[in-house]
């Protein structure tokens, strides 16, 4: 269980408080999808539950234990692949053997089989990839980690449009049920099928923390006429009429999420505050 309550942060040497007063809980065995217009601090969250930044007031925990005190115990479990990075200037082989030992679950079996859907060879060198193989080496290496708390920032940033289906095939295969996945993304539709949870933020604010369930449950995503906008709940123009967001009735087939409405539904205030209902 990752536990944020009352954190306060800001940069060194800037006044702008990226979290005030700001509490989320993220509970394990799900994979999140972490939602923020640019600058909310989708980064800063996943670095301070990493223990990479420390908040000014308030706590970060993972299993009870202060994020910022990095425990061994602790580093063993997590894995973050940052938006940005370098590597080093080593053959992947190198990389693997002075790497996977601080993972006491490490599997070569499962790198070499996420290489192979990512269709890379595992005779590389890091220095000589370009950006996406790079990300693709990274997201390989957490899989195999191990860990049961895995941090994706902006994965598919740098991947081509065959890669970010192979990112969905590759994390999906690797998820098991005691294993946390949380990425945080603007690109909604390159992870909407992936995830089972969305949390959507916004300065100190978390505008939703729901299962893609009860969303589903909850709400249908369906084009609409002009002249029913008054029955949505959020809706934007498209081809032949309205996309909404709509109240399902009872007896309303549900249909499939539309994240990128949800998004803008709730940057907008237009979801009601008691949703979801206490889960
Ligand atoms: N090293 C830094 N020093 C000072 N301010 C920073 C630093 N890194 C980020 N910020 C500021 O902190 C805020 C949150 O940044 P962060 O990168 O966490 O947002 P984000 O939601 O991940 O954004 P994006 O969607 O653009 O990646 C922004 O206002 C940003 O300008």
């Amino acid at each position: 269980m990752i536990s944020i309550q009352n954190i306060t942060y800001n940069y060194p040497g800037s006044k702008h408080l990226v979290f005030k007063d700001f509490s989320l809980n993220l509970a394990p065995g799900r994979i999140y999808g972490l939602l923020g217009k640019n600058g909310t601090g989708k980064s800063t969250l996943l670095y301070l539950v990493c223990g990479l930044l420390r908040q000014r007031k308030g706590t970060v925990t993972l299993n009870g234990e202060p994020c910022a005190l990095r425990k061994p115990d602790m580093l063993q479990d997590i894995y973050l692949v940052p938006e940005e990075y370098d590597l080093p200037n080593v053959s992947l082989k190198d990389y693997v053997r002075s790497n996977s030992v601080f993972y006491p679950h490490f599997s070569e079996a499962t790198l070499n089989s996420c290489l192979a859907d990512f269709e890379l060879p595992t005779d590389i060198h890091l220095k000589s990839l370009s950006m996406g193989q790079k990300k693709k080496v990274f997201m390989s290496f957490a899989m195999a980690t191990g860990c049961s708390y895995i941090f994706m920032d902006e994965p598919t940033n740098g991947l081509d449009i065959p890669s970010k289906s192979l990112f969905r095939k590759v994390v999906a295969r690797h998820m098991t049920d005691d294993r946390t996945l949380i990425v945080a993304t603007h690109q909604v539709h390159d992870v909407e099928s992936l995830l089972d949870h969305i949390v959507i933020i916004d300065q100190s604010h978390v505008l939703l923390n729901s299962s893609v369930s009860a969303i589903t449950e909850a709400y249908v995503f369906r084009t609409i006429a002009e002249s029913e906008a008054a029955q949505a709940v959020y809706t934007e123009p498209c081809a032949g009429g309205l996309s909404a967001m709509v109240h399902r009735k009872a007896d309303e087939e549900e249909t499939q999420l539309n994240l990128e409405l949800l998004f803008d539904a709730a940057v907008s205030g237009s979801l009601p505050r008691t949703f979801p209902p206490a889960q």
